[in-house]
């Protein structure tokens, strides 16, 4: 399919009001779009069917998914998309919610000096006013940011969200489980590398360590990666990567259940922290910091047994894989309104006033898109 023919049937679905999603994966050339044949809201608590997931912050609240088998799919492999305008690159975050931000921030430093928690991920969201097709939006994210998870994902049901998230928050692959612990935010600089504060480098560890404790039941041979710095659009943070076998008894939702929310959107303990969210930020998170992603989907890989019987030397085996990102970076738009979600780890030593300019350059990610 042509690369105009991919987006103009991805407006014809978009202006006939049909549920799709279009998205790209990190360091890919390739972008799918899944197109839902009816309107009809498809949820799961189970998550054992397959199609592609839509899961919001708050598990009490349904997951989305667009079947599998009652969607269209396209595939388009593109390095760069025709784009007539350019991203806005003065984007300049709202002060408006500087205040509550602040008092938030203070109020979970209060409760982590106490010792009721550890770690509180704390957020906003802030307004803009937004004039472009989400397509054209879609398109500007995958030339923009390489690195990213980017998509545009739409059911007149439920809303329109737009993003360019840096976090896996885990991929199967047939019994390989593969998962990151992403904390830690610099500016990113072109001229010079990020440097970390034994405060920065304890904390991403202490989301490592959390990590490999949550998926212990289920897996075995647990490999951890050395930390590195990786560039998330204009940031910085530092990532650890851990690869282990799940038990074949092991149901995609208890892995699921173990690692959503992880510390790096939630904070820990992890029912104390969520609480703290529900309790005191005031606003729905709805779906931001909860996941999206392709869910059981089914493909076979080839194996080669090296015998000399060259009937016998490839079969293929059926394996089902799952891929789930951290929905963050990300807007949703409501008419002409574009509500960006922004948030930040608390700990013991945060200071209330970086968090807010934390939270003012994570939202340059999106800012920059929109115009
Ligand atoms: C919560 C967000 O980001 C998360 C929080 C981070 C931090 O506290 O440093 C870093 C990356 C993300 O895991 C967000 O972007 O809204």
């Amino acid at each position: 399919m042509s690369e105009s023919a991919f987006f103009e049937r991805l407006e014809q679905q978009y202006d006939a009001q049909l549920p799709f999603v279009v998205y790209s994966r990190p360091i890919n050339s390739i972008i799918k779009c899944w197109l839902q044949k009816d309107d009809a809201l498809n949820k799961t608590n189970t998550f054992e069917e397959s199609g592609f997931v839509f899961s919001p912050f708050d598990l009490n609240n349904p997951a989305i998914v667009l079947p599998q088998n009652e969607c269209e799919h396209h595939v388009l492999e593109i390095e760069n998309l025709q784009l007539e305008t350019v991203k806005n690159e003065d984007f300049e975050s709202n002060t408006s919610g500087k205040q509550t931000h602040i008092e938030l921030v203070e109020k979970g430093l209060t409760a982590i000096k106490s010792g009721q928690l550890d770690k509180v991920v704390l957020s906003r969201c802030e307004e803009r006013l937004v004039s472009e097709h989400p397509i054209t939006l879609f398109k500007r994210l995958f030339n923009t940011y390489k690195n990213a998870m980017v998509y545009c994902w739409y059911h007149p049901k439920v809303g329109l969200w737009l993003g360019a998230t840096p976090e896996l928050l885990f991929k199967v692959e047939g019994q390989q489980l593969t998962t990151i612990s992403l904390a830690g935010t610099q500016p990113y600089n072109a001229d010079e590398t990020a440097s970390w504060t034994e405060k920065e480098l304890k904390e991403q560890q202490i989301v490592t360590d959390y990590l490999a404790e949550q998926i212990a039941p289920y897996t075995d041979n647990t490999n951890i990666s050395e930390v590195e710095t990786i560039r998330a659009g204009n940031l910085w943070h530092l990532k650890t990567r851990l690869i282990s076998r799940i038990s074949t008894e092991t149901k995609l939702k208890s892995i699921i259940q173990a690692l959503h929310p992880t510390p790096a959107v939630c904070g820990f303990p992890k029912k104390k922290a969520m609480q703290f969210i529900l309790d005191n930020e005031n606003y729905n998170r709805e779906f931001y910091t909860g996941f999206l992603g392709e869910l059981n989907l089914q493909f076979s890989k080839t194996r080669n047994t090296n015998r000399r019987n060259v009937e016998n030397n490839a079969y293929s085996v059926v394996k089902k894989q799952s891929n789930f990102y951290v929905n963050l970076r990300c807007v949703q738009i409501i008419g002409d309104k574009a509500k960006i979600y922004v948030g930040g780890g608390i700990t013991k030593g945060s200071d209330a006033n970086n968090e807010w300019k934390e939270t003012q350059n994570k939202a340059k990610t999106m800012g920059y898109i929109l115009t």
